[in-house]
């Protein structure tokens, strides 16, 4: 059983003056249980509108979604899943610690595991010494991370995730990958969306890229990095010289290169391959330089 299953969904949002936009033009992708699975598109592309029509929050115009083999349009199929939405807007005058305890009461948890489970997500998220303080008082970040709080809070199966890292400062978006990689470790699904590549890279175990509302590819993200490698750096230095040298060679020109070095009497500091990056991929598939 897949964890998400998107089958042929099409949305066109119908305006009041019969103005039409096609968001989702006959997307599938199927997302396996236990898999980390980055859903990459620029702007506008239709990643929110996808999520949406998971959640039950937007009726898709054709196509169904699932979620652990359920309709994932009947509310039950998603007690088994964490939410992040785009852009979430919390109730201004509750503190953090009051909204998950009301967020663990909608999941119907009792107080035992509840109580320390707010505080370990707290903890985790660096908001338990603001626990007590109004919503309305916290920065763009912390509302994100109590966005995020409140998607782990009830330790569900499956996360649905759109734009986890935004707003979030280097140090936040560190710690949103180390979640994400924890949940992996853990066997959890997380289907999250960005057009922040460098995010995913090292994070997702595949990708879909979407654009103007049609799927341009899945691809595995080792596969991407492993074919990647275009050629090697290497530096070197004399033996009793201070000074070394850098080379860039070709992948064929490698060993030839290290040989000579060897024979020079030169002693190897560094091979690093340079590799091809999932946004050189990504900007390749938007920019239209490459088809799957
Ligand atoms: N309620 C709406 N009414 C009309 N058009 C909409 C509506 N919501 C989204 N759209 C349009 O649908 C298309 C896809 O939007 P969507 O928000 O799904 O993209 P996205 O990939 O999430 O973009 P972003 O990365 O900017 O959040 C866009 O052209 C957008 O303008």
């Amino acid at each position: 059983m897949q964890a998400v299953e998107i089958s042929n969904l099409s949305k066109i949002y119908r305006g009041k003056r019969g103005v039409c936009v096609e968001a989702l033009r006959d997307l599938s992708l199927s997302i396996d249980q236990g898999e980390v699975f980055g859903f990459l598109g620029p702007n506008g592309a239709g990643k929110s509108t996808t999520i949406k029509i998971i959640m039950g929050l937007v009726k898709a115009t054709h196509g169904s979604t699932s979620i652990m083999g359920k309709d994932s349009t009947v509310g039950v199929a998603r007690e088994a899943v964490g939410y992040l939405p785009e852009n979430p807007a919390f109730y201004d005058y509750l503190n953090a610690l009051e909204y998950l305890r009301f967020v663990g009461g909608m999941f119907k948890m009792p107080s035992e595991p509840l109580e320390p489970r707010i505080e370990q997500t707290l903890k985790l998220l660096e908001l338990w010494d603001a626990r007590k303080r109004p919503m309305r008082s916290y920065s763009k970040g912390m509302v994100q991370r109590v966005g995020l709080a409140q998607v782990l809070v009830h330790d569900p199966d499956v996360y649905i995730l759109d734009e986890p890292m935004s707003g979030l400062d280097p140090v936040g978006r560190a710690l949103v990958k180390d979640i994400i990689l924890d949940l992996r470790r853990r066997g959890k699904t997380v289907f999250f969306s960005s057009h922040i590549v460098n995010d995913v890279e090292k994070i997702c175990d595949r990708v879909a890229i979407i654009l103007n509302g049609e799927l341009q590819c899945v691809v595995r993200v080792d596969q991407i990095m492993s074919e990647g490698v275009i050629g090697y750096q290497v530096r070197s230095r004399r033996s009793g010289r201070g000074d070394s040298s850098d080379y860039d060679v070709s992948k064929e020109e490698l060993t030839e290169l290290l040989d000579r070095l060897r024979i020079e009497g030169e002693e190897i500091l560094l091979v690093e391959p340079r590799r091809r990056h999932l946004e050189d991929f990504f900007l390749s598939i938007v920019e239209g330089k490459s088809k799957i």
